[in-house]
Protein backbone atom coordinates (compact mmCIF):
# COMPACT_ATOMS: atom_id res chain seq x y z
CA UNK A 1 0.00 0.00 0.00
CA UNK A 2 1.21 3.47 -1.06
CA UNK A 3 1.19 6.26 1.58
CA UNK A 4 -0.85 9.19 1.39
CA UNK A 5 0.15 12.84 2.46
CA UNK A 6 -1.63 14.61 5.28
CA UNK A 7 -1.20 18.10 6.68
CA UNK A 8 -2.03 17.86 10.43
CA UNK A 9 -2.71 15.46 12.94
CA UNK A 10 -4.16 16.95 16.36
CA UNK A 11 -6.51 16.05 19.34
CA UNK A 12 -9.32 19.08 20.08
CA UNK A 13 -12.84 19.30 20.32
CA UNK A 14 -15.33 18.92 17.57
CA UNK A 15 -16.04 22.87 16.88
CA UNK A 16 -18.66 22.59 14.01
CA UNK A 17 -22.10 21.05 13.58
CA UNK A 18 -24.30 18.39 16.13
CA UNK A 19 -21.38 17.19 17.66
CA UNK A 20 -19.71 19.89 19.00
CA UNK A 21 -17.97 19.38 21.88
CA UNK A 22 -16.96 16.08 21.65
CA UNK A 23 -12.77 15.06 21.85
CA UNK A 24 -11.68 13.82 18.92
CA UNK A 25 -8.61 13.24 16.98
CA UNK A 26 -7.95 15.32 13.65
CA UNK A 27 -6.43 13.40 10.58
CA UNK A 28 -6.49 16.41 7.90
CA UNK A 29 -5.28 14.90 4.18
CA UNK A 30 -4.03 17.01 1.98
CA UNK A 31 -5.29 17.87 -1.10
CA UNK A 32 -9.06 19.01 -2.63
CA UNK A 33 -10.93 18.08 -5.49
CA UNK A 34 -13.12 21.52 -4.67
CA UNK A 35 -11.96 25.50 -4.10
CA UNK A 36 -14.63 27.02 -1.83
CA UNK A 37 -13.31 30.71 -1.73
CA UNK A 38 -13.88 30.46 2.00
CA UNK A 39 -11.68 27.73 3.06
CA UNK A 40 -9.59 28.07 5.82
CA UNK A 41 -7.46 24.96 5.52
CA UNK A 42 -6.34 25.50 1.15
CA UNK A 43 -3.63 22.53 1.10
CA UNK A 44 -0.91 21.98 -0.97
CA UNK A 45 -2.17 18.59 -2.09
CA UNK A 46 1.45 17.08 -1.32
CA UNK A 47 2.93 18.48 1.39
CA UNK A 48 6.40 17.93 2.31
CA UNK A 49 5.96 17.35 5.85
CA UNK A 50 2.59 17.38 8.07
CA UNK A 51 2.76 18.10 11.50
CA UNK A 52 1.72 16.79 14.86
CA UNK A 53 0.89 18.23 18.07
CA UNK A 54 2.34 15.33 20.70
CA UNK A 55 0.33 16.60 24.02
CA UNK A 56 -2.84 18.03 23.23
CA UNK A 57 -2.69 22.19 23.84
CA UNK A 58 0.55 22.06 24.68
CA UNK A 59 1.62 22.83 20.79
CA UNK A 60 4.59 21.00 20.88
CA UNK A 61 4.57 19.82 17.30
CA UNK A 62 6.66 17.04 15.78
CA UNK A 63 6.98 17.53 12.09
CA UNK A 64 6.23 13.67 10.17
CA UNK A 65 7.92 13.17 6.37
CA UNK A 66 5.32 12.56 4.10
CA UNK A 67 3.74 9.83 2.67
CA UNK A 68 2.88 8.15 4.89
CA UNK A 69 1.52 4.57 4.91
CA UNK A 70 -1.60 3.79 6.96
CA UNK A 71 0.20 1.18 9.42
CA UNK A 72 3.17 3.96 10.50
CA UNK A 73 0.01 6.88 10.92
CA UNK A 74 -1.69 4.17 13.28
CA UNK A 75 1.24 3.80 15.08
CA UNK A 76 1.88 7.03 15.27
CA UNK A 77 -1.77 8.41 16.46
CA UNK A 78 -1.54 5.18 19.24
CA UNK A 79 1.62 6.32 20.79
CA UNK A 80 0.67 10.05 21.09
CA UNK A 81 -2.90 9.94 22.05
CA UNK A 82 -5.39 7.46 23.90
CA UNK A 83 -7.88 6.29 21.42
CA UNK A 84 -10.23 5.12 24.14
CA UNK A 85 -10.28 8.95 25.58
CA UNK A 86 -11.83 10.01 22.22
CA UNK A 87 -15.67 10.21 21.21
CA UNK A 88 -14.58 9.84 17.42
CA UNK A 89 -11.53 10.35 14.60
CA UNK A 90 -12.22 12.74 12.30
CA UNK A 91 -11.48 12.57 8.62
CA UNK A 92 -10.85 15.68 7.49
CA UNK A 93 -8.58 17.56 4.94
CA UNK A 94 -9.14 18.98 1.88
CA UNK A 95 -11.05 16.54 0.58
CA UNK A 96 -10.39 13.08 2.48
CA UNK A 97 -12.97 10.85 0.19
CA UNK A 98 -10.12 11.84 -2.50
CA UNK A 99 -8.33 8.98 -0.60
CA UNK A 100 -11.05 6.16 -0.56
CA UNK A 101 -8.33 3.26 -0.84
CA UNK A 102 -6.34 4.51 1.82
CA UNK A 103 -9.03 4.40 4.57
CA UNK A 104 -9.76 1.35 3.70
CA UNK A 105 -6.47 0.41 5.04
CA UNK A 106 -6.78 2.98 7.65
CA UNK A 107 -9.17 2.54 9.82
CA UNK A 108 -9.50 -1.28 10.69
CA UNK A 109 -5.58 -0.14 12.38
CA UNK A 110 -7.53 2.92 14.61
CA UNK A 111 -9.94 0.69 16.42
CA UNK A 112 -10.44 2.08 20.38
CA UNK A 113 -12.43 5.06 20.22
CA UNK A 114 -15.85 5.41 21.77
CA UNK A 115 -17.73 5.97 18.75
CA UNK A 116 -15.51 5.30 15.61
CA UNK A 117 -15.08 7.39 12.18
CA UNK A 118 -15.98 10.83 11.69
CA UNK A 119 -15.92 12.21 8.02
CA UNK A 120 -15.70 15.02 7.05
CA UNK A 121 -16.79 15.83 3.48
CA UNK A 122 -17.32 18.14 0.59
CA UNK A 123 -19.89 15.89 -0.50
CA UNK A 124 -19.12 15.74 -4.52
CA UNK A 125 -17.71 12.31 -4.55
CA UNK A 126 -20.68 9.44 -4.40
CA UNK A 127 -18.62 6.88 -5.63
CA UNK A 128 -15.78 7.05 -3.31
CA UNK A 129 -18.05 7.40 -0.39
CA UNK A 130 -20.32 4.20 -1.59
CA UNK A 131 -16.31 2.58 -1.30
CA UNK A 132 -15.85 3.22 2.53
CA UNK A 133 -19.37 4.04 4.02
CA UNK A 134 -19.29 0.67 5.76
CA UNK A 135 -16.46 2.42 7.78
CA UNK A 136 -18.06 5.38 8.52
CA UNK A 137 -20.29 5.77 12.12
CA UNK A 138 -20.95 9.38 11.42
CA UNK A 139 -20.57 12.15 8.30
CA UNK A 140 -20.94 15.43 7.87
CA UNK A 141 -21.78 16.49 4.48
CA UNK A 142 -21.22 19.74 2.82
CA UNK A 143 -23.79 21.53 0.42
CA UNK A 144 -21.71 23.72 -1.33
CA UNK A 145 -23.84 26.92 -2.49
CA UNK A 146 -22.53 28.92 -5.08
CA UNK A 147 -22.96 32.10 -2.65
CA UNK A 148 -20.25 31.05 -0.70
CA UNK A 149 -17.79 29.20 -2.65
CA UNK A 150 -18.07 31.07 -5.83
CA UNK A 151 -18.42 27.92 -7.30
CA UNK A 152 -21.07 26.15 -9.06
CA UNK A 153 -22.95 24.10 -6.49
CA UNK A 154 -23.16 20.16 -8.00
CA UNK A 155 -26.69 19.48 -7.03
CA UNK A 156 -27.11 16.21 -8.70
CA UNK A 157 -23.62 15.19 -6.57
CA UNK A 158 -25.07 16.34 -3.74
CA UNK A 159 -28.29 13.87 -4.02
CA UNK A 160 -26.62 11.24 -5.14
CA UNK A 161 -24.12 12.00 -2.10
CA UNK A 162 -26.77 12.04 0.29
CA UNK A 163 -28.65 8.93 -0.90
CA UNK A 164 -25.39 7.08 -0.06
CA UNK A 165 -24.83 8.76 3.13
CA UNK A 166 -28.21 8.44 4.24
CA UNK A 167 -27.62 4.52 5.35
CA UNK A 168 -25.21 5.92 8.18
CA UNK A 169 -25.78 9.13 10.99
CA UNK A 170 -25.50 11.82 8.90
CA UNK A 171 -26.19 15.77 8.53
CA UNK A 172 -26.05 18.30 6.39
CA UNK A 173 -24.16 21.47 7.08
CA UNK A 174 -24.13 24.36 4.52
CA UNK A 175 -22.25 27.53 4.95
CA UNK A 176 -24.29 30.69 4.40
CA UNK A 177 -22.62 34.06 3.16
CA UNK A 178 -23.94 37.90 3.13
CA UNK A 179 -25.08 36.73 -0.95
CA UNK A 180 -26.94 33.45 -0.47
CA UNK A 181 -30.22 33.67 -0.83
CA UNK A 182 -33.72 31.66 -0.71
CA UNK A 183 -33.50 29.86 -4.63
CA UNK A 184 -30.58 27.98 -3.57
CA UNK A 185 -31.36 27.67 -0.04
CA UNK A 186 -35.07 25.92 -1.61
CA UNK A 187 -32.72 23.38 -4.16
CA UNK A 188 -30.76 22.15 -0.95
CA UNK A 189 -33.84 21.78 1.11
CA UNK A 190 -35.61 20.10 -1.50
CA UNK A 191 -32.90 17.03 -1.68
CA UNK A 192 -33.01 16.63 1.99
CA UNK A 193 -36.47 16.42 2.54
CA UNK A 194 -36.59 14.42 -0.62
CA UNK A 195 -34.06 11.60 0.59
CA UNK A 196 -35.61 11.91 4.37
CA UNK A 197 -36.88 15.19 6.44
CA UNK A 198 -35.26 13.61 9.53
CA UNK A 199 -31.62 13.91 8.08
CA UNK A 200 -30.86 17.09 10.61
CA UNK A 201 -29.51 20.31 8.54
CA UNK A 202 -27.24 22.78 10.07
CA UNK A 203 -26.10 26.63 9.01
CA UNK A 204 -23.14 27.45 9.39
CA UNK A 205 -22.62 31.19 8.96
CA UNK A 206 -19.15 31.68 7.15
CA UNK A 207 -16.24 32.68 9.27
CA UNK A 208 -14.87 35.68 7.10
CA UNK A 209 -12.13 34.33 4.25
CA UNK A 210 -11.35 35.02 0.75
CA UNK A 211 -13.49 38.03 0.52
CA UNK A 212 -16.62 36.21 1.60
CA UNK A 213 -18.62 37.76 4.59
CA UNK A 214 -21.60 36.40 6.92
CA UNK A 215 -25.36 36.86 6.91
CA UNK A 216 -26.68 38.96 9.08
CA UNK A 217 -28.45 38.16 11.85
CA UNK A 218 -32.15 38.46 10.63
CA UNK A 219 -31.43 36.59 7.43
CA UNK A 220 -29.80 33.72 8.93
CA UNK A 221 -33.42 33.39 11.10
CA UNK A 222 -35.03 33.80 7.46
CA UNK A 223 -32.92 30.11 6.39
CA UNK A 224 -33.79 28.63 9.08
CA UNK A 225 -37.89 29.66 9.39
CA UNK A 226 -37.35 28.29 5.13
CA UNK A 227 -35.99 25.39 6.17
CA UNK A 228 -38.39 24.30 9.30
CA UNK A 229 -41.11 24.42 6.86
CA UNK A 230 -39.69 21.34 4.77
CA UNK A 231 -36.79 19.68 7.93
CA UNK A 232 -37.67 18.54 10.89
CA UNK A 233 -34.19 19.42 13.31
CA UNK A 234 -32.73 23.17 11.97
CA UNK A 235 -30.11 24.40 13.59
CA UNK A 236 -27.54 27.74 13.59
CA UNK A 237 -24.16 26.91 14.74
CA UNK A 238 -21.21 28.96 13.84
CA UNK A 239 -17.44 27.61 14.09
CA UNK A 240 -17.13 27.11 17.91
CA UNK A 241 -13.09 26.11 18.23
CA UNK A 242 -12.39 29.66 16.82
CA UNK A 243 -13.65 31.16 20.09
CA UNK A 244 -11.84 29.20 22.64
CA UNK A 245 -8.50 29.41 20.43
CA UNK A 246 -8.65 25.56 19.96
CA UNK A 247 -7.05 23.76 16.62
C1 LIG B 1 -11.98 22.52 5.72
S1 LIG B 1 -13.37 21.52 5.36
C2 LIG B 1 -12.66 19.92 5.11
C3 LIG B 1 -13.67 18.85 4.75
C4 LIG B 1 -14.32 18.96 3.38
N1 LIG B 1 -13.41 19.36 2.35
C5 LIG B 1 -15.51 19.91 3.42
O1 LIG B 1 -15.48 20.97 2.82
O2 LIG B 1 -16.48 19.53 4.10
C6 LIG B 1 -14.16 21.34 6.98
C7 LIG B 1 -15.37 22.23 7.20
O3 LIG B 1 -14.94 23.57 7.38
C8 LIG B 1 -15.88 24.41 6.75
N2 LIG B 1 -15.26 25.71 6.52
C9 LIG B 1 -14.12 25.95 5.85
N3 LIG B 1 -13.83 27.27 5.83
C10 LIG B 1 -14.82 27.88 6.53
C11 LIG B 1 -15.10 29.24 6.87
N4 LIG B 1 -14.28 30.24 6.48
N5 LIG B 1 -16.21 29.51 7.58
C12 LIG B 1 -17.05 28.51 7.97
N6 LIG B 1 -16.84 27.21 7.67
C13 LIG B 1 -15.75 26.90 6.97
C14 LIG B 1 -16.20 23.64 5.49
O4 LIG B 1 -17.39 24.12 4.87
C15 LIG B 1 -16.37 22.25 6.05
O5 LIG B 1 -17.67 22.07 6.56
N1 LIG C 1 -11.86 22.03 16.52
C1 LIG C 1 -12.09 21.83 15.22
N2 LIG C 1 -13.31 21.45 14.81
C2 LIG C 1 -13.49 21.20 13.50
N3 LIG C 1 -14.61 20.77 12.88
C3 LIG C 1 -14.35 20.61 11.56
C4 LIG C 1 -13.02 20.96 11.32
C5 LIG C 1 -12.35 20.73 10.03
O1 LIG C 1 -11.51 21.50 9.62
O2 LIG C 1 -12.69 19.70 9.42
C6 LIG C 1 -12.48 21.35 12.54
C7 LIG C 1 -11.20 21.83 12.98
O3 LIG C 1 -10.27 22.08 12.21
N4 LIG C 1 -11.06 22.03 14.33
S1 LIG D 1 -14.18 21.43 -0.12
FE1 LIG D 1 -13.46 21.69 2.00
S2 LIG D 1 -11.21 21.61 1.93
FE2 LIG D 1 -11.97 21.79 -0.20
S3 LIG D 1 -11.85 23.97 -0.62
FE3 LIG D 1 -13.92 23.59 0.16
S4 LIG D 1 -13.83 23.87 2.40
FE4 LIG D 1 -11.72 23.73 1.63
MG1 LIG E 1 -11.37 23.53 10.16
Amino acid sequence: MLGAHFVEIFSSVQGEGPYVGLRQIFIRFAGCNWKCAFCDTPTNPRPEYFTMEKTPGQRDFIQVANPVKPERLSELIKQYYNLSHHHSISLTGGEPLIYHDYITRLVPALQGTRKGIYLETNGTLPEELASVINLCNMISMDIKLESATKEKTPWELHREFLKVASQRDVYVKIVVSNKTNSHELERAIEIIQSIDPNIELVFQPVTPKGGVLPPTNDSILRFQELALSAIKNVRVIPQTHLMMGQL
